[in-house]
């Protein structure tokens, strides 16, 4: 499905789980701030809505969506928090820069899931022109912010799910006392 058919900003809360306990940075790049803009406050107005304290929401800018892979993983060795969120918009220009930076932060942010204990939220737009980028961060299309602020919430619950279960699992499957067959985590609203 793609955007065209589905609208970004829709949630229902009773598939959320309980976020007030968690705490989120949130990495937005500079490059066409108008829209980054836009992205943040669908963010940080998703998880507010989700009864997220503001002060559990740490931003940090950089200077462009190549940088949100360097600016998320300092977040995530030097801050206490359970899910990161970055933020880009990057539009085709002239030559193949966009491929490369495309490419580039792709790759950067899933090594990040794939090297680090945190989930990185990709909320990146890769757009054609800037129509595009405004009909996504915000506009027809919805917010893609608050698509990855509901994704973020889910992401540390998974990771405090897992967390929970390992660390009670651990010695009894240390001792041979149970075995573990792949189970699904579901979400339930608490
Ligand atoms: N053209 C866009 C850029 N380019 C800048 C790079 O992201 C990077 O900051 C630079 O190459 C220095 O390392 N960045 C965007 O976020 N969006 C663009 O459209
Ligand atoms: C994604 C970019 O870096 C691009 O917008 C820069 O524009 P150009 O390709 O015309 O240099």
């Amino acid at each position: 499905m793609a955007t065209e058919n589905k609208n970004l900003s829709e949630y229902d809360k009773n598939t959320i789980p309980n976020a007030k306990d968690f705490r989120f940075g949130i990495v937005v790049s500079e490059w066409n701030d108008t829209i980054t803009e836009g992205l943040y406050n669908g963010a940080f107005e998703a998880l507010i809505d989700c009864d997220v304290p503001a002060q559990q929401i740490i931003r940090w800018n950089v200077p462009g969506s190549f940088e949100l892979i360097y600016g998320a993983k300092k977040m995530l060795q030097t801050q206490n928090v359970d899910a990161v969120i970055v933020i880009g918009c990057v539009i085709q220009g002239q030559t193949k820069h966009f491929d490369f930076v495309c490419e580039g932060v792709t790759q950067g942010i899933k090594d990040l899931n794939v090297q680090t204990d945190i989930p990185v939220i990709f909320c990146v737009l890769t757009d054609n022109n800037i129509q595009q980028s405004i009909d996504r961060s915000g506009g027809v299309h919805g917010n893609k912010g608050t698509e990855a602020a509901i994704a973020a919430i889910k992401m540390a619950y998974i990771r405090q799910q897992a967390s929970m279960t390992h660390s009670f699992t651990q010695p009894l499957l240390a001792s041979g006392a149970i075995q573990i067959e792949d189970t699904p985590i579901k979400i339930e609203k608490e």
